[in-house]
């Protein structure tokens, strides 16, 4: 990999519903000055209705299609900043092209922080919807295992400030920007 190119890679924020892709990828594009695209928005404007109108009346599979391509577009680029839908890393195509391609950064978050969260979130999650506290804590563990073992760099989440939590991520990729180019 050049020097310039790891400068240039996009920034791919992956974790579990809720842990604050969209939240914390916004603020991150807004301090480096660079483009965020989130991808659950961008399916929203491709079908012009909310994702839980989409799994009902489209359902998961194309959804799940559509987040790989749209995906694996934006891949061609350099220099964004892309919050992916927490499902996006269980397909295997998702996660070669993403890490291929990008700087992968993983929210981590522990499940007593997250468990807080479900009642704010759960209207427009629907791969929440309709489970037990007992089988959302069993997706949460069973993703997580994929997380973990497909990112490039992570931060613990639980409890922290947003915009101290994007600051200390901008300050991780200028450093490791620096350190290539002092190789
Ligand atoms: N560190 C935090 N502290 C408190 N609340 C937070 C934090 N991060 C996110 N939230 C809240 O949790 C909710 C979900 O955050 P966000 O939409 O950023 O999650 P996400 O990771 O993008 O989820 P999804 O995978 O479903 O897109 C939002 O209402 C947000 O305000
Ligand atoms: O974790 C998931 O499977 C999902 C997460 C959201 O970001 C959305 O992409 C959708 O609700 C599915
Ligand atoms: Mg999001």
């Amino acid at each position: 990999m050049s020097n310039s190119s790891l400068r240039e890679k996009n920034i791919v924020f992956i974790g579990f519903m809720g842990a604050g892709k969209t939240t914390v990828g916004k603020l991150v594009a807004k301090k480096l000055y660079r483009d965020f695209i989130d991808i659950d928005e961008e399916i929203e404007k491709e079908y012009n209705m909310p994702i839980p109108k989409i799994f009902a009346e489209i359902g998961e599979k194309a959804f799940r299609e559509k987040e790989k391509e749209l995906i694996q577009n934006l891949c061609d680029y350099k220099l964004k900043i892309i919050s992916v839908g927490g499902g996006a890393f269980l397909q295997e195509e998702i996660r070669r092209v993403c890490l291929s391609s990008s700087i992968v950064f993983y929210l981590d978050i522990t499940w007593d922080a997250w468990k807080g969260r479900l009642s704010s979130i759960i209207d427009s999650r629907p791969v929440l919807q309709g489970k037990s506290m007992e089988e959302i804590e069993a997706l949460f563990y069973k993703r997580k295992e994929i997380y973990k073992n497909n990112y490039h760099s992570t931060i613990e989440i639980s409890n922290q400030n947003m915009d101290e939590l994007a600051e200390s991520i901008v300050q991780t990729l200028k450093l490791s920007w620096e350190l290539h180019e002092t190789k």
